[in-house]
């Protein structure tokens, strides 16, 4: 695998390395060697993995200090739009967002550290997104920011959507999330 920086601080692309054979495909994601290497957390407290339909947008999510965590987000199957926006109030790049399309073509994969919001949409039927965190999912932590209140202009207009991201509150330029 090889992983590339971004202008961002703590967010990395990865581009994995894929072998096929007569059988099929072989991917590998996790390398602690290589994570050491590159600064990278390896040490994952928790993995899920999600499938969506076409059209489906799931975010923006973060969960809040001290339950914060790195995120390594990668396709099994399938095509999306990812997009992050940096949260800490701190960083030269404070309310910008990156975005990388990750499919099971390019086999890409992204590396969001702490103070990151993280949403995605998906642009094929049966996306399968997986995820590995630095810590688990704990409720009282969740936030999250609205997907159409930050500036990134999505490919579409009405994706299909969990209630609970709908309602979320729009980017505050003035608040202080991480
Ligand atoms: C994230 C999560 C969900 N769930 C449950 C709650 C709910 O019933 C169901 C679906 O949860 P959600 O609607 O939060 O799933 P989803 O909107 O897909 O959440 C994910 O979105 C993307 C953008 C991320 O970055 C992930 O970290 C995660 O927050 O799964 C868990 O039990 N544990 C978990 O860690």
């Amino acid at each position: 695998m090889v992983i590339i920086d971004t202008k961002f601080t703590d967010l990395l692309c990865i581009d994995f390395k894929s072998f096929t054979d007569i059988r099929g495909e072989f991917v590998k994601t996790i390398h602690k060697e290589t994570f050491e290497q590159n600064k990278l957390d390896w040490n994952f407290t928790e993995s899920f993995f999600s499938k969506s339909f076409k059209n489906v947008l799931r975010g923006m999510h973060f969960q809040y200090s001290p339950a914060d965590h790195n995120k390594l987000v990668y396709v099994v199957s399938g095509k999306i739009l990812d997009v992050v926006v940096d949260l800490r109030k701190e960083s030269k790049t404070y309310g910008e967002f990156y975005s990388v399309e990750l499919s099971d073509e390019n086999r890409k994969g992204i590396y969001i550290g702490k103070g990151f919001a993280h949403g995605f949409l998906t642009l094929q039927d049966n996306s399968i997104v997986e995820y590995h965190t630095s810590t688990s999912q704990d409720r009282q932590a969740e936030g999250g920011i609205k997907w159409d209140s930050f500036g990134f202009e999505w490919p579409v207009d009405n994706p299909i959507m969990s209630e609970r991201d709908s309602s979320f509150e729009a980017f505050n330029l003035d608040k202080t999330y991480f």
